[in-house]
Parts: structure tokens; sequence; C-alpha cells
């Protein structure tokens, strides 16, 4: 079996299990791309930003530095028992205006940063549907792709944090250069001793953030089936089913048993590292008060002033939390770019249906029909064909049938035909050439399929009818005409709000349908498109008898001239075809009309009369 593209290790991919300090190092290099993303979300605010907090970074070493003028003033004018003059009260207005400025910019980076992250976090939800839509079906069916692409979603919180962490580590960083530029002046070596203290806080900080990531990452499968569990125990979905077969019981002692994990799991690590983290920050307390003793000491000396003595403490703790905060961050920024990497890959993930280089154009109207010519399908991962050998031709305007025990590979074939998948081998031809070489978006223009496990969308009557060719679902002549065809309409003239009626139960006043009423209000997505090929798979199962005959009466003559396909378990519905293919195990056991098919006497006939017996 080929490997699927994103089952291949990517090149920027990075291993769960152990990060080290060079993995975190390697991850930055997804901050360039991500701010591009930034950038690209809006550029006014992205600048506004970065201005602000250019300025505001220069901020505490002003403050501290017109602190210092501010006592040696007040000692000078105490020894000299002098009068007190404007130079003081300007230096106190001064510094007065700085905190006031810098409040004022604090609040402004804050406005921008949450306005600029909201706007983020939906340009990037966006761009995620819009990729996740060019992607193929079965792609959605592997579950390493789903984990990947519930990562990518789930991080979008993530993401709007990381996007004002990076911008506060910038600040941060320049707000230490200006502060040890002040403090190197005075005494270079203050600078050596605070990293030593802080280092350790930063190592032990990194080490416990690698044991998360690894923790959290290796835990997605199983939080996919907390969430799940917790779903089918509070949804207004699950909650007839979960009633009447008493379910409550065992989906919450399963959510508790996964839960209960997760707790252990988490609980020995954060006490682990809250331990460490108190025993670190004391290393850092030590660094603080020793530099503060060398102060003290050369104050006494008479070596700095009592101004230079507050500036080089107020400088000394100020860089301490600015550089704990700055090194606490890295981990935290590279943790987030490491999640970018998954997000980054999602988008590296592409369609394995290939689109032709010079596409055709869908003939209209279709001259031979559709061929199989030996097709054959697999599943990914699976080992079992779920259809093989499928030979056989689908004329222009023929209407098709097709029956088979479950399992026997029929939605499976009209999922080839709508090229849902790629056959696993052999060639599905139209008018001779490879299906592939048609233009997708003409062909999904031109084929129109109702799968049994269609959508009930929680939205109103007419959107869920546009639904079939959301282009025209403003057009409402052509929404009520779908509906006069599938029967619907009657279904719009009983609701309350006829076409604009909500349907479902999640939103306020949804009207939640009968199984038959929501099947009629699918089916009239197929007339909402003037399609050469329809494919109906099982679209009658819940509609009673007199409905089901009358939407095939118009259905046969709604679809004069054009090619159908029909799946059905039900005899009455399936004479009605021009032809009948009867699948067994993936593969054509009959081929013909229903007269054909009784006389020969094969499992069409067998099936045929088996049904029959049960209505005498
Ligand atoms: N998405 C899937 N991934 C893997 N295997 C699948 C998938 N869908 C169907 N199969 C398998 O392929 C085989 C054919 O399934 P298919 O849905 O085509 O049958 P069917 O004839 O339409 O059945 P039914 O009458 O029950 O609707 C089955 O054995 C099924 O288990």
């Amino acid at each position: 079996m080929s490997k699927s593209r994103y089952e291949q290790k990517p090149k920027n991919r990075i291993q769960a299990s152990s990060l080290t300090l060079k993995d975190r190092l390697a991850a930055l290099k997804n901050l360039p791309e991500f701010l591009k993303l930034v950038w690209q979300t809006n550029k006014w605010m992205t600048l506004g930003s970065s201005l602000l907090r250019l300025l505001r970074s220069a901020i505490p070493l002003a403050i501290l530095y017109v602190g210092k003028l501010i006592i040696d003033q007040v000692v000078f004018l105490s020894n000299h028992s002098a009068e007190v003059h404007n130079y003081l009260w300007e230096l106190i207005a001064l510094e007065f205006g700085l905190a006031i400025f810098s409040d004022a910019l604090n609040r402004a980076i804050i406005l921008i940063d949450s306005l600029l992250g909201d706007l983020f976090s939906n340009h990037t939800s966006i761009k995620i549907m819009a990729h996740a839509a060019t992607l193929d079906l079965d792609q959605f069916e592997d579950s390493v792709f789903y984990d990947k692409m519930e990562r990518a979603r789930q991080q979008t919180i993530g993401r709007t944090i990381l996007l004002s962490q990076v911008m506060s580590q910038i600040q941060d960083m320049i707000t230490i250069g200006f502060l040890a530029a002040g403090l190197a002046v005075f005494n270079p070596w203050l600078i050596l001793l605070l990293f030593v203290a802080v280092i350790p806080s930063f190592l032990g900080e990194s080490y416990f953030n690698d044991r998360t990531y690894a923790l959290t990452r290796g835990q997605t499968p199983e939080r996919r089936e907390l969430d799940y569990f917790r779903y089918l125990g509070a949804s207004d979905e699950t909650a007839k089913e979960v009633k009447t077969f008493n379910l409550s019981g065992f989906i919450i002692d399963r959510f508790r048993t996964l839960s209960n994990k997760f707790y252990l799991d988490n609980r020995k690590l954060v006490i682990r590292r809250a331990s460490w983290g108190t025993f670190f920050s004391m290393l850092g307390s030590l660094g603080y008060y020793s530099a503060y003793v060398v102060i003290i000491i050369r104050t006494i000396q008479g070596k700095v002033t009592i101004g230079e003595l507050t500036f080089l403490a107020g400088s000394f703790r100020q860089m301490r939390s600015l550089l704990e905060g700055v090194l606490t961050r890295f981990t935290s920024v590279s943790q987030g770019a490491i999640y970018l990497s998954d997000f980054f890959e999602f988008f590296e993930i592409k369609p394995k249906i290939k689109l032709s280089a010079k596409p055709l154009s869908f003939p209209k109207p279709i001259q031979t029909g559709f061929t199989f010519e030996d097709v054959g399908f697999k599943y990914l991962h699976s080992e079992r064909w779920a259809n093989r050998h499928l030979s056989f031709t689908l004329k222009p305007g023929e209407k098709l049938a097709l029956v088979g025990e479950n399992g026997a590979g029929k939605t499976t074939l009209v999922k080839l035909l709508a090229r849902l998948y790629d056959p696993t081998e052999g060639r599905i031809l139209l008018d001779g050439i490879d299906l592939k070489e048609y233009d997708l978006t003409e062909l999904r223009e031109n084929t129109g399929v109702i799968f049994q496990d269609y959508l009930r969308y929680q939205m109103t009557l007419a959107q869920n009818i546009a639904a079939g060719n959301i282009s025209e679902k403003d057009n409402r002549n052509l929404i009520e005409t779908s509906a006069e065809q599938s029967l619907a309409d009657v279904l719009a003239n009983r609701l309350p709000e006829h076409y604009d009626q909500m349907l479902g139960k999640r939103f306020t006043n949804g009207v939640e349908l009968s199984g038959g009423e929501w099947q009629k209000v699918a089916l009239a997505r197929a007339y909402m498109k003037d399609t050469q090929l329809l494919i109906l798979d099982e679209p009658t199962a819940a509609l009673d008898a007199r409905a089901e005959y009358e939407v095939f009466q118009r259905f046969a003559e709604l679809t004069h001239g054009k090619s159908a396909v029909l799946i059905s378990h039900r005899f009455s519905t399936v004479r009605m075809a021009d032809r009948i293919l009867v699948l067994d195990k993936g593969e054509i056991i009959e081929l013909g009309s229903h007269e054909e098919l009784l006389q020969k006497g094969g499992r069409y006939a067998e099936l045929f009369d088996l049904q029959a017996m049960g209505y005498r």
C-alpha cells in the first residue's frame, strides 16, 4: 500500500518524545512565517503595536534615571539645608508624566493586541477551513490526518496568545538592552551575576515545558475520545438513544476513566514542576540580594551616590524580573512555535486527487456515457477490495439502479463515479476519456449526489435546499420549484415561517422534522442544479409508500434525458430503472433490465421474490 502524503515525515517535523533546546531553537524558524501571517492579517495594527512597544521599552530606564536624579537632588538639598527649587519639582513632574505616559501606552498596546488577536484568530480559522475544503474525502477518513487537523484547529487560541507573547518578548528584550546599558556604565559585573542567578530557572522551565508538550501531544487521540464522550453524554443529537438504551452510566464511566488518567498524568508533572520552580526562584533571589549587598557596600564606601544606589538596585530588580520573564516566555514562545509546525504542516498536506494540467471541459451533452474499465478500489488502510473488476457503461440518459446486500460496494461505486476517490486500479472514462482529465469543478457542477447520510443543516428550510447549489441561495423561485419537485413544498406550507423556518433543535425557534420530511428536503437539493448525472443513494428509505411512488414518478419525468444512478433496497423503486446492476462483495454479478434479470433467475430474481413474498 502506498504511503499517504501526510504519513511521510515532513522536513521540519519535530519528534515529540524528546525536545531538546536545539529543537526549540529550530522551531523558532517558524516565527518569521508566523509574523508574515500577522502582517497579512492587518498591516496597520501590526505596525502600530510594534511602534508603541518600542516606545514603551525605553520608559523603565528613563523612570529609573529620573528617580536617581530626584534622590540625589533630595540628598543634596537635605545635606546643604538649601531651598527647594524648581529643578526638583520639574524632575518629579517629569517622572509623573512618564508614569502616566507608560500607563497609556500599556493600555493602547493591550487594546491593539486584543483586536489584532481576534482578527488573527479569524484569519487563521478561515485559512484552515479553506484549506480543508481542498482536501480529499479519504484524507478526512484517516485518523493521522484528523489528529493533525485537530491540533491545527485547536491551537487557534494558542496562536493568538503567541502573538502577544512574541511582541512582548521583543519589547522586553529591548528594555533589558536599555537597562543593561545603564547598569554597564556603573558595574558590568552585576550583569554577569544576574545571568548566573536566572539561568537555572530557565533550564528548569524549559525541561518541564518539554515534558508537558510531549504529554499533551501523546494524548491527542485520547483527548479526541474524551471530547467524543463529552458530546455523547450531553448533546441534543444523542439524548434520545442515550436515554432509551440507558447509556449514560457507561458513557460517564468511560469519561471518568479517561479524564482521571489525564488528571493523574498531569498532576505528577505539575507537582514536580512546582517544587523545582520554587527552588530555582530561591536561587534568583539569592543572586539579587548578593548584588544588593555589593551595591550597598560600594555606597557606604562612597563610590556611588544614594541616587545611584536606588538606580542600580531598581535596574537590577527590574532586569531580574524581565530576564526571568523573557526566559520563561522563551519556552512558551518556542512551545507555540513548535505547535506552529502542526499548523504549517497542515497546509503542506496536498490533495491526492491530482488536477489535470490542461483540464477538459465537461461534455455538454454527454455523448457515449461513463465507462468503468476493470475498476477496483481499496479504502485507505484497508486490505479488502471494496469494489473490484467493475466493467460497464452508464449510457447518456440511462437510469441505472444498484442492488446488493449491505457492504456490497454500492456507495463506493457512486463515490468513484462522482470522483470523490480515484480508482485504485482500472479507469473510469467519460466519453472515452479518463475522468481525471476533466475539470474537477465542472465535474462537480454537472453531477448531483444525494447520499444516504446527507446533512441535516441546522439552518433555514431555504438554506437547506439551496445547499444543493449554493450560488443560487437567493433564487427563491428555484428553491420553491425544487421543493415542489421533491414534495417538500407541502412541508414548507405547513411550517410557521415557511421557507424561512429554522430547522433542527439547535437554535432558537428551530423546528425538528420527521425522517421522511428531512429526506424530502435533502432530495430538493438534487433539483437545484441542472446536472447531467444525478446520483441518489437510498433517497427514499424514510419515505412512506405513496410519497416514494410519487417521488419516483417525478424523478423519472424531471430527469428525462439525463443519466441517473439509484441505490435502493426497495424493488418497487429499482424496477423503474432501465437497467439494474447487482453487486456482490464489490463485484458485478448481474446486469440487465428488470425483466431480463427476472428471466435469468439469478440473485436479483431471488432477492425480488424474497421481498415480494413479504408483501403477500
Ligand atoms: N470510508 C470507509 N473506509 C473504509 N472502509 C469503508 C468505508 N466505507 C465503506 N467501507 C467498506 O467498504 C465496503 C463497501 O461499502 P459500501 O458503503 O460501498 O457498501 P454499500 O453496498 O453501499 O452498503 P449499504 O447497503 O449498507 O449502504 C464495506 O465492506 C465497508 O466496510
